[in-house]
């Protein structure tokens, strides 16, 4: 039988959300802390979340290049299990705070990912992302899957402009460890819709039955 992806919701930004998400099956949600993205939250916001959040869901915390003082003050007011870098943090760096991480990788350049392998070796998972246009992440859109990476005894999460009509397809062709969304289960920028949530974790699980 199929291995059923893990999914992680990204971009939560309300308590309500991180219950309906949590709901509807996702083994994971993101609360992100880049200051120009329209899913940004300030830690009181982010507390409130997490405090929603049931036992057995991950909460993970979204970072681009932060300073290592700010995320260090962050840390120790919030629980964050895991932290996913989507800048050009170094390895040395992502692993310095004694959590498990997550690295992205922008597929919008030519990634050179035997030495993304190496560098963040002992990431959780690497998350291969569109990075469109000038977005670091939550563009919304997909990039040219037959450029997904073969990465050996490395678990890979995909991510970009997944949605509930693609992520059935996304997961036969590429066979990824996890998948990643966030714009593709919204109703506006930020806003994250209940019945999109629902349907796209169905999706994923139907995967598995039509095997
Ligand atoms: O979500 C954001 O606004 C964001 C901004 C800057 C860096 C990362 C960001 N999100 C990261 C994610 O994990 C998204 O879920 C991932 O990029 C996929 O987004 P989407 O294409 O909208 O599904």
């Amino acid at each position: 039988m199929a291995r059923v992806p893990r999914v992680k919701i990204c971009g939560i930004t309300t308590a309500q959300e991180a219950t309906l998400a949590a709901e509807a099956g996702a083994d994971a949600i993101g609360l992100v802390f880049h200051e120009r993205s329209p899913r940004h939250l300030d830690p009181d916001r982010a507390a409130r979340i997490i405090a929603a959040t049931p036992a057995f869901v991950t909460v993970v915390g979204l970072f681009m290049n932060p300073e290592r003082r700010q995320l260090e003050t962050l840390l120790q007011i919030l629980p964050l299990e895991l932290l996913q870098f989507h800048g050009r943090e170094s390895g040395a760096f992502c692993r310095s705070f004694g959590r498990r991480y997550i690295k992205a990788v922008g597929m919008s350049g030519n990634p050179d990912m035997d030495s993304i392998a190496g560098e963040y070796g002992d990431a959780a998972a690497l998350l291969v992302d569109s990075h469109a246009g000038d977005r670091d992440g939550g563009s919304g859109e997909t990039f040219d899957w037959s450029r997904w990476p073969e990465v050996p005894d490395r678990r890979l999460i995909l991510a970009g402009g997944l949605n509930p009509g693609n992520v059935g397809q996304a997961i036969r062709e590429l066979r990824p460890w996890g998948v990643d969304v966030s714009s593709g289960v919204e109703s506006a920028p930020g806003r994250k819709d209940p019945e999109k949530m629902q349907q796209f974790i169905q999706e994923v699980h139907r995967v598995r039955e039509s095997h």
